[in-house]
């Protein structure tokens, strides 16, 4: 069966038009690396596939229809690592982690130590089970960016996408993310798509690079010559 079935979409802002004709089919599970020049329409992508934006052509994440109002992040069929994500009161770490489990409690029932065991499991699993009692204003942008991860963790989605998961990481946790990654997709049977800048990084993957600045868009194995040819692409040309 097909994770993510993307049929012949078109989306944008108005009359600005950043997706068109767009077609792919993710296996399940895959790994897919969304690449392409600052604007190309990675984030679009991403609003089209979660139902935040319309569009005309067909998406379907495990054969559930997306279309705007079909929240599909609380079917448990997606779970989105945005770009920014600002907190402005002061939480301790493993309060804000917990909120991702929120889709699996009924209205007002609390959290109980059941997900708050989740929440040390997945935190350890980071690397980052010392900072549970943390305020999380106090951390480092890295230390923050590695928290948000936690809580898309425990959200236990069919598919997660992520919005530039490596920036503002140091090399070491890079490096660990894509690994985290791709044992998402080997280990507990999830999908994978995420936008990225950091190219270096996807030759330790399996899985395909879609190109959005590409004029016409396809996957692409990720091999050794497939990320280098994409990076001249993206080095030397606004569109190809
Ligand atoms: N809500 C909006 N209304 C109008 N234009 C928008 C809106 N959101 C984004 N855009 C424009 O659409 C274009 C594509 O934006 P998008 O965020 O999809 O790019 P991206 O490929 O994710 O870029 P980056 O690599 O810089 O994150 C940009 O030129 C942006 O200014």
């Amino acid at each position: 069966m097909a994770s993510v079935e993307v049929n012949n979409i078109v989306a944008g802002y108005g009359d600005k038009l950043l997706i068109r004709n767009l077609s792919f089919i993710g296996g399940s599970p895959v790994f897919i690396a969304i690449i392409g020049h600052n604007g190309s329409g990675k984030t679009t992508l991403f609003k089209a596939l979660t139902a935040q934006i319309a569009f005309t052509g067909s998406i379907h994440i495990y054969n559930h229809t997306i279309k705007p109002g079909s929240a599909p992040a609380s079917k448990g069929l997606v779970a989105l690592l945005a770009q920014k994500n600002t907190v402005s009161f002061s939480i301790p770490v493993k309060e804000l982690v917990v909120m991702g489990r929120f889709r699996l409690k009924r209205f007002f029932e609390a959290y109980n130590s059941t997900d708050y065991k989740e929440v040390i499991t997945i935190l350890d699993e980071l690397g980052m089970s010392h900072l549970a009692e943390r305020n999380f204003l106090e951390l480092s942008g890295g230390e923050q960016q590695m928290i948000w991860l936690a809580q898309l963790m425990v959200q236990d989605a069919r598919v997660y996408l992520l919005d530039e998961p490596t920036q503002q990481l140091d090399v070491y946790n890079k490096k660990r993310v894509f690994e985290l990654m791709m044992s998402w997709v080997k280990n507990h049977n999830k999908t994978v798509l995420c936008i990225t800048h950091d190219l270096h990084y996807l030759e330790q993957m399996e899985g395909y690079l879609l190109n959005l600045s590409a004029v016409n868009p396809v996957l692409e194995p990720i091999n050794h010559s497939s990320v280098e040819r994409n990076i001249q692409l993206l080095e030397n040309k606004q569109s190809f």
